[in-house]
């Protein structure tokens, strides 16, 4: 019985390019998607009849008749049918939880090897029928004669059949996540040409990296697509600054509403999988782990009653996780914040540096710190590549763990990446990696 924790290592990636909603993947299922993703995974590491611990997966947007999504799209894959299979959701932090479930696992030794995916399309998102015709749907199933399924018939009106389309909101306050971050980007005053100058950096980053064939033992093609369909390297802060507001625009307290489609992440679909291991079998198998899963911190905030911004949620974890550790963001290497809006990141980065932010809503002394923004979402991010809710995690934690273990084999020595993620319901999920690049 093993009885320490012992460690987690990332091995390496698969993912689909990512689409853009109404896209390439429109007539695709999830399943489909996630099958093609950890397809991928088996054939880049020969896993083949493999029965690994577990693999943990997810989507945002789940079809009801999906309620076993990642099991069934493990049954389509050539690894062992007894591989067990759990479906996970944390709004965007989907994939990212997945990878941290599948990681404490293998710290506890109770699996030794396991995979962590997510997949989303919001093409093809849920869409409800009435409460009133669900009921009446219910009842005729119950019905036993043709009298009592003309009685429930009869019970029909015209406005029953009216389909309830995807709701982009929250629940609690009726407003789109765009509309929330716009008014947190009032408050700290980042402006248009900030929001659209980290956008275009996303682009060129992005295209960047599949110039340089970094992407190329991470992303396989499917349906036609070769890489992100989003990705613009054509893009430019002209193009940018022509683009109309779309957040932000109906409240009366936004004087001069800035986030835009271009420095908003799409609506995406797509897939990602990553294969997390013990260093036992990652060796028994042939595989040099990319990097060391080192911790997660998770924080939510009080959007509802109190005055946070509902995306902010990663300000308060990732300080909570470097404090852990007695590291600074000094200490950081590689980060990447996903970019779900421009915004997002840019207000994060302001909450860090403000004295205030630090003494009130910290508890510190003062300002938290700065990022070095040359390291800083060097491979692009959402809003380039796209953003499929519960795939955005593994894209990110494969991506950024290919990177550290380059660079720490470049520089020889030990490199340390954060990945932070804001999700829906005030949330957020932040992960610690490390690489020695051996
Ligand atoms: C979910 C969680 O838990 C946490 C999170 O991550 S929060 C984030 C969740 N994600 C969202 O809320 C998605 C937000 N995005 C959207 O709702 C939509 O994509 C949107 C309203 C922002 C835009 O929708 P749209 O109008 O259909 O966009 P789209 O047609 O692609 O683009 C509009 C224009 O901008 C242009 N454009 C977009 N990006 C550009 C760029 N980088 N450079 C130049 N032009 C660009 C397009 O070419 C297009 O121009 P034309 O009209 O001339 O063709």
């Amino acid at each position: 019985m093993p009885s320490a924790v012992r460690d987690a290592y990332v091995l390496g990636g698969n993912r689909l390019p990512f689409a853009r909603s109404g896209g390439a993947y429109a007539g695709v299922s999830e399943q489909d998607m996630l099958t093609a993703a950890l397809e991928g995974l088996v054939a880049r590491f020969g896993l083949q009849g493999a029965q690994l611990g577990e693999v943990a997966g997810g989507a945002v947007l789940k079809l009801a008749g999906d309620l076993n999504l990642t099991r069934e799209s493990v049954l389509g894959t050539p690894l062992d049918a007894r591989t067990p299979a759990i479906d996970m959701s944390k709004a965007c932090a989907t994939g990212l939880e997945t990878v941290t479930h599948v990681s404490n696992r293998i710290r506890l030794g109770q699996i030794e090897a396991g995979v962590a995916c997510g997949v989303d399309s919001a093409s093809d998102a849920p869409i409800e029928v009435s409460v009133r015709l669900r009921r009446l749907l219910h009842r005729l199933s119950r019905a036993r004669t043709a009298v009592q399924r003309a009685q429930v018939i009869s019970g029909l009106r015209p406005g029953d059949l009216a389909p309830l389309p995807p709701r982009n909101s929250e629940p609690r306050t009726g407003l789109s996540m765009g509309d929330h971050q716009a008014v947190t980007n009032a408050h700290w005053g980042i402006t248009r040409e900030a929001q659209d100058e980290l956008a275009l950096a996303s682009h060129r980053n992005l295209a960047a990296a599949y110039g340089a064939g970094l992407l190329d033992d991470l992303v396989t093609g499917y349906r036609g697509l070769g890489r992100d369909e989003n990705l613009r390297p054509d893009s430019s802060m002209e193009k940018l600054a022509k683009l109309k507001p779309v957040f932000g625009t109906s409240n009366p307290a936004i004087a001069e509403p800035t986030m835009t489609a271009g420095n908003s992440t799409p609506l995406s679909d797509g897939a990602s999988s990553v294969l997390v291991a013990s260093r036992q079998w990652a060796e028994e198998n042939g595989h040099a782990p990319l990097a060391r899963i080192v911790d997660t911190r998770i924080a939510a905030v009080d959007y509802v009653h109190g005055d946070e911004g509902l995306l902010m949620a990663p300000a308060y974890a990732v300080p909570a996780l470097l404090d852990a550790h007695g590291l600074g963001l000094e200490d950081l290497d590689l980060i990447e914040i996903h970019e779900a809006f421009a915004s997002t990141v840019l207000t994060t980065l302001a909450a860090w540096e403000s004295e205030e932010f630090g003494r009130e809503r910290l508890g510190r002394q003062g300002a938290f710190g700065s990022v070095d923004r040359s390291r800083l979402n060097i491979a692009g991010s959402s809003l380039a590549a796209g953003h499929p809710f519960a795939a955005t995690g593994g894209r990110i934690v494969a991506t950024l763990s290919k990177l550290l273990h380059a660079q720490a084999k470049q520089k020889g020595k030990v490199q340390r990446g954060l990945v932070s993620v804001c999700a829906a319901g005030g949330q957020g999920s932040v992960l610690l990696l490390e690489s020695d690049g051996k």
